[in-house]
């Protein structure tokens, strides 16, 4: 395994991957570290799991929700056999045996930057060397620092997406992706959830008014949202895991879940002893997510946008540097969607971002069930509402909304709008399929009277 490479990529989640797969494609001689499994969080332990677990629920409300169908009883065994199948029972032994079999060498261990000049990477009993390494390490979650968090039975995302049972009682801590998508799933599985939020709103790297729509969906579903909330101690009661909030009030439950955010993956990696800067925000890249000399990064380690596919992008970004295609990275309209129902999607600037950068904007909000066919051929109790910022001397969207079914999917019409800065009068001439959601955008656009 000793040897030299074209490039060295120190773990596997989906931005490695990419970038790993595409300069084997290319010809390029590479070898992966890897110290959990590859595939990395994303495919065993977030999007997948959750993703996974979040179908059968929706399926069972959109059921109950439209004339002539009762709810089908979810089948939690069923469920959890599936997750486990998406999950690959936490066995990567045929990714790793598919990367072997293109030429890719994979090394299983902890990666270690020793050198540089060139570049020097060891695992285990593995020592590496190469031109252009990749440190694509993910994210951790954060613990807050309350006291008594370790007498506690605590989740953190493994645990929630890889969970055995149903439990009966949790309190959720954040709520934002994590929260609103974990928190409805075990209220619609039968918890008793409390979710806590510290500050005003849910959502808040958001608008308000998405928190305040994010809150009522949780709250229809029975979860116990409180806002202006996060606990001051944490303690152990019987089998109880007790936490008292700032307000002094007490929450006994099963489960403590953290859904607090995550930090960069950076420790032990020799960064600093290797001369190598690490910002509390993450791996600092420049446009071409280049590090040093030679080094990248890609994913949540830089801290840019932690969602898989801008990890994914970071992998391609990196991969055509390396090979000789100078490409810089563009985040302009970057989808964010959380999969709750209905689903939360957005794309661009936030009203403050855009005050901050000091654009004259303006926005429009439709309620897609006063205003479209679609909610009412969808449910018989429609439901959504979209919204869009334009910039109003450039005449072009800078940012989207949408609180609906299927927004996670409609949202890439508005993405592709503000990364390619059509012009509004072109959107207000937009020919949507009837009956769709995707209507609502003409009408979202037209209400702005730009
Ligand atoms: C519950 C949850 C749900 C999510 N759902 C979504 C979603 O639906 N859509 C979305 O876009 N994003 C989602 N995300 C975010 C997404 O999981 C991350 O953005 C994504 O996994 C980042 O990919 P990555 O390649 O940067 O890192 P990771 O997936 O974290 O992979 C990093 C890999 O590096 C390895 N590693 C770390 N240090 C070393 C070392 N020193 N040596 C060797 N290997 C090392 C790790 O073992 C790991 O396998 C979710 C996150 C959570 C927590
Ligand atoms: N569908 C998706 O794409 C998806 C799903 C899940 C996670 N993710 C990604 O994973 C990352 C992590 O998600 P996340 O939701 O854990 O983190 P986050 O950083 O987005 O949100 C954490 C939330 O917890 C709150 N919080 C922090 N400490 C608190 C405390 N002590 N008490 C009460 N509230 C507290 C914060 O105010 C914030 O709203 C995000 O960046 C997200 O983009 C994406």
């Amino acid at each position: 395994m000793d040897g030299h490479y074209d490039a060295i990529v120190i773990g596997m989640g989906p931005g490695g991957e990419v970038a790993a797969s595409r300069l084997a494609a290319a010809g390029k001689r590479v070898a992966v570290v890897e110290r959990e499994l590859v595939g990395g969080e994303c495919a065993y332990w977030a999007c997948i799991p959750s993703k996974t677990l979040l179908r059968p629920p929706e399926v069972r409300a959109e059921a109950a929700a439209v004339a002539g169908l009762s709810a089908p009883q979810p089948d939690w065994q069923a469920m959890r056999a599936h997750r486990d199948t998406m999950i690959r029972h936490l066995d990567d032994s045929a990714q790793v045996e598919g990367y072997r079999s293109t030429g890719v060498t994979v090394v299983k261990g902890s990666a270690r930057i020793t050198g540089r000049d060139p570049w020097r990477v060891e695992a285990g009993d593995a020592v590496l060397t190469a031109g252009d390494v990749i440190v694509a390490t993910g994210s951790s979650p954060i613990r807050p620092p309350v006291p008594g968090l370790e007498e506690v039975t605590v989740w953190t995302n493994r645990e929630a997406t890889t969970l055995a049972e149903i439990p009966a009682r949790a309190v959720v801590v954040g709520g934002s992706a994590v929260g609103v998508e974990l928190g409805q799933f075990l209220a619609r599985m039968g918890t008793r959830v409390t979710l806590l939020q510290r500050g005003p709103f849910l959502m808040n790297r958001e608008d308000p008014r998405i928190g305040a729509l994010t809150a009522a969906l949780l709250t229809r579903d029975g979860v116990d949202v409180r806002t202006g909330s996060e606990p001051r101690r944490f303690f152990r009661e019987g089998t109880d895991s007790v936490v008292e909030l700032d307000d002094g009030a007490r929450i006994a439950a099963d489960v403590v879940l953290l859904a607090t955010g995550r930090r960069p993956r950076t420790e032990g990696l020799g960064l600093e002893e290797a001369g190598v800067e690490v910002g509390a925000r993450g791996l600092a890249v420049d446009e071409r997510c280049r590090v040093a000399e030679g080094l990248w990064a890609v994913g949540d380690v830089t801290g840019v946008a932690l969602f898989t596919h801008v990890a994914k992008y970071q992998g391609r970004v990196v991969a055509d540097n390396i090979l000789g295609r100078d490409r810089v990275a563009d985040y302009t309209a970057v989808p964010r969607v959380v999969f709750s129902d209905p689903e939360i999607a957005v794309v661009g600037l936030t009203e403050d971002q855009a005050r901050e950068r000091e654009i004259d904007f303006i926005t429009a909000e439709v309620d897609l069930a006063a205003t479209l066919a679609r909610p009412w051929t969808y449910a018989t109790e429609p439901e959504g509402h979209m919204g869009v910022l334009a910039d109003r001397e450039r005449r072009v969207l800078i940012g989207a909304w949408a609180v609906a079914p299927l927004a996670g999917e409609v949202i890439h019409t508005a993405a592709l709008a503000v990364r390619e800065a059509i012009p509004v009068d072109r959107l207000t001439d937009g020919i949507a399929q009837f009956p769709t959601y995707n209507e609502g955008y003409v009408l979202a656009v037209e209400a702005l009277n730009l």
